[in-house]
């Protein structure tokens, strides 16, 4: 009946237990003292969707009470169905879903009903199963070419950032959602955000688009990266051991020649960042024979 929390205070490690989750139950949190996040371990996927739909509930609570509103970006991916536990009578029952809003951190430019459209995996795995206000939920031109449905979002962003159903960044004029929650993948890109793509480097825009991504399908559009680091809150959700070398180098300290990896690169200004790791994707960290001493 225990959750053992780790916090990484340079190389300093201090262990201690409360009580909270079932006996199975591992967690551990790095202090944000490094700038890289809280760490969030899990014994099994089973447990890592129950801890991420408790903060993701939890971050609704909090925001619909301070602001009334939730805005909340999606990926693609593994993600959404590590979320489907909010599918759950439960959740279904205690979260205020009248008070969502729903956009997509990266979309990939195909039809709505489209296999590939992140908007159809989480229409099918979670939006058509909770009671969400179809037009609080904000997908793409799906009609358009890249550039033209990335620059239609972008427009779409900005009028709910004029009518402040999203917030601002105090740092930049970035809007601020209450929560991005991202996936990785094995080459460490978030969003539709690859390594060594100039798309990376773009700082200006909110939304940009791609026509040659490295995964398919090849167009996309996809938040920058001052836009991830503008979030109040922001979650990579990694699992799966053909991801561990990623999660290495996003979140140790390694050297400065992956200082420009994507997922790496997502630090929050003014916002907690968090990652859900299950063992696996957490098994190359340095520190993880600590972790796994529990
Ligand atoms: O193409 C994409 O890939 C990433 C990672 O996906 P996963 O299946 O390896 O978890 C995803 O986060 C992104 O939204 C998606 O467009």
């Amino acid at each position: 009946m225990y959750v053992y929390i780790v916090h990484s205070i340079g190389t300093q490690i201090t262990l201690s237990s409360i009580p909270h989750f079932p006996s199975s139950s591992f967690m551990a949190l790095y202090g944000d003292d490094n700038g890289r996040g809280e760490l969030r371990i899990h014994d099994s996927i089973d447990e890592l969707s129950t801890d991420l739909a408790d903060y993701i509930a939890e971050l609704s609570d909090a925001s619909v009470k301070e602001r009334g509103v939730f805005t909340i970006a999606l990926s693609g991916g593994s993600l959404i169905g590590l979320m489907g536990r909010l599918c759950e009578a439960h959740y279904k029952k205690t979260v205020d879903w009248g008070k969502w809003h729903i956009f997509w951190a990266d979309e990939r430019v195909v039809a709505k009903n489209h296999a590939e459209s992140n908007y159809k995996l989480a229409k099918d795995g979670l939006l058509s199963k909770v009671p969400i206000i179809p037009n609080h939920i904000h997908s793409i031109n799906d009609s358009a070419s890249a550039e033209q449905a990335a620059e239609d979002y972008e427009f779409v962003i900005r009028q709910l950032v004029r009518t402040r159903v999203i917030s601002v960044s105090e740092i930049n004029d970035c809007p601020k959602f209450d929560l991005i929650i991202l996936g990785m993948g094995p080459d460490g890109h978030v969003a539709s955000l690859f390594p060594n793509h100039s798309a990376l480097n773009g700082n200006d825009g909110w939304v940009t688009f791609i026509t040659d991504s490295p995964k398919p399908p090849p167009e996309r559009i996809t938040f920058t990266m001052p836009v991830l680091n503008s979030a109040s809150n922001v979650a990579v959700v990694v699992t799966g051991i053909g991801k561990s070398e990623a999660v290495h180098l996003a979140i140790d300290n390694v050297g400065p020649n992956c200082l420009l990896l994507p997922a790496r690169m997502v630090r929050p200004s003014n916002g907690k960042l968090v990652w859900f790791l299950d063992k696996p994707a957490a098994s190359e960290l340095d520190n993880f024979s600590q972790f796994s001493q529990s």
